[in-house]
């Protein structure tokens, strides 16, 4: 039997633990029934302790997946991590211009939990010149929110004021990840349309197994995104998706620990089982 099937682009960089980057994206991708592909940005060798050596992608490389994939899959969402440079940027907002792709979730990728650059500072303007208007939802943590905007973000009406100078940037929908407020109860990520503020909590797990949220939780926006779901609906799934993910996060390695893919459709499974 064939049919047909929902397809997702992740454009990123390798994360040779298997917890974020590319890995985390394809594993996220797999768990919500979209068939996976990606474009290597950068590889990098990792582990749960933190990034040894970075090792970026010639562009002509990176344009040439990009290219494969469009000539003969076309994805349905597609969802950019790690870029790296100002030429790795420029270069794939181009392709994702040229191709017309709809349904881009932009992570805004800077530095590593450990503190590893992912992205140059050369880098921050072509991100926001180039890439954020393409955007249908970006995923800013609160540390690359005070990188875009150049303002300090400490309390709410910073956050909200960040978020509004976001959304000029031309992304339609801005969430703002709060899982680096770590002294607040809830996990709490706003996010902005151009129209309303929506906050979504939920409780902090108290965990250092958090290797990984930030991909995982933009890949299933893409994910959900490629399922023809609104960007309202398919954040609010992700942020169920990364939620289950992190209370079932997996202890292995001597660092931050990845999260767990499967723990959402676990969940689901067995509530099913017991209605
Ligand atoms: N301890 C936690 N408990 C509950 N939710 C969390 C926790 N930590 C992060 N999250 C959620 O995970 C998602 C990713 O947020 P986070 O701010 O951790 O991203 P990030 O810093 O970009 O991740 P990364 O370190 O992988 O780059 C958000 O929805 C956030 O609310
Ligand atoms: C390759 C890669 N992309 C993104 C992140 C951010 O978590 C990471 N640690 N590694």
């Amino acid at each position: 039997m064939s049919y047909k099937q929902t397809m997702a682009l992740t454009i990123a960089g390798s994360d040779s633990g298997g917890g974020a980057g590319i890995q985390a994206d394809l594993k996220t991708f797999q768990e919500l029934n979209v068939y996976g592909m990606s474009a290597i940005t950068a590889v990098t060798a990792q582990n749960t302790t933190g990034v040894q050596g970075v090792y970026p992608v010639e562009v002509e490389g990176i344009l040439q997946q990009i290219d494969s994939i469009q000539e003969d899959l076309p994805p349905h969402a597609i969802k950019t991590g790690m870029l790296f440079n100002s030429e790795i940027i420029e270069a794939v907002a181009g392709r994702l211009k040229n191709y017309e792709w709809k349904n881009i979730v932009v992570d805004p990728v800077m530095i590593a939990k450990g503190g590893a650059p992912l992205l140059l500072e050369e880098a921050v303007n072509s991100l926001k010149e180039h890439l954020l208007p393409l955007a249908e939802v970006i995923t800013p943590n609160i540390p690359e929110a005070e990188v875009l905007t150049g303002m300090e973000i400490k309390t709410y009406e910073d956050k909200i004021n960040a978020i509004k100078i976001l959304s000029s940037m031309g992304p339609k929908m801005v969430v703002l990840k709060g899982g680096h407020d770590a002294d607040d109860e809830e996990s709490v990520d706003i996010v902005y349309d151009g129209d309303t503020i929506t906050e979504l909590r939920t409780s902090r797990i108290q965990t250092k197994n958090t290797h990984g949220t930030g991909c995982t939780f933009s890949s299933a926006i893409a994910a959900f995104l490629a399922q023809g779901k609104a960007p309202m609906e398919a954040v609010r799934l992700a942020k169920a998706f990364i939620q289950a993910a992190i209370e079932d996060s997996l202890d292995i390695g001597k660092g931050h620990g990845p999260t767990n893919h499967w723990a959402f459709n676990r969940k689901n499974r067995s509530r099913e089982n017991h209605s």
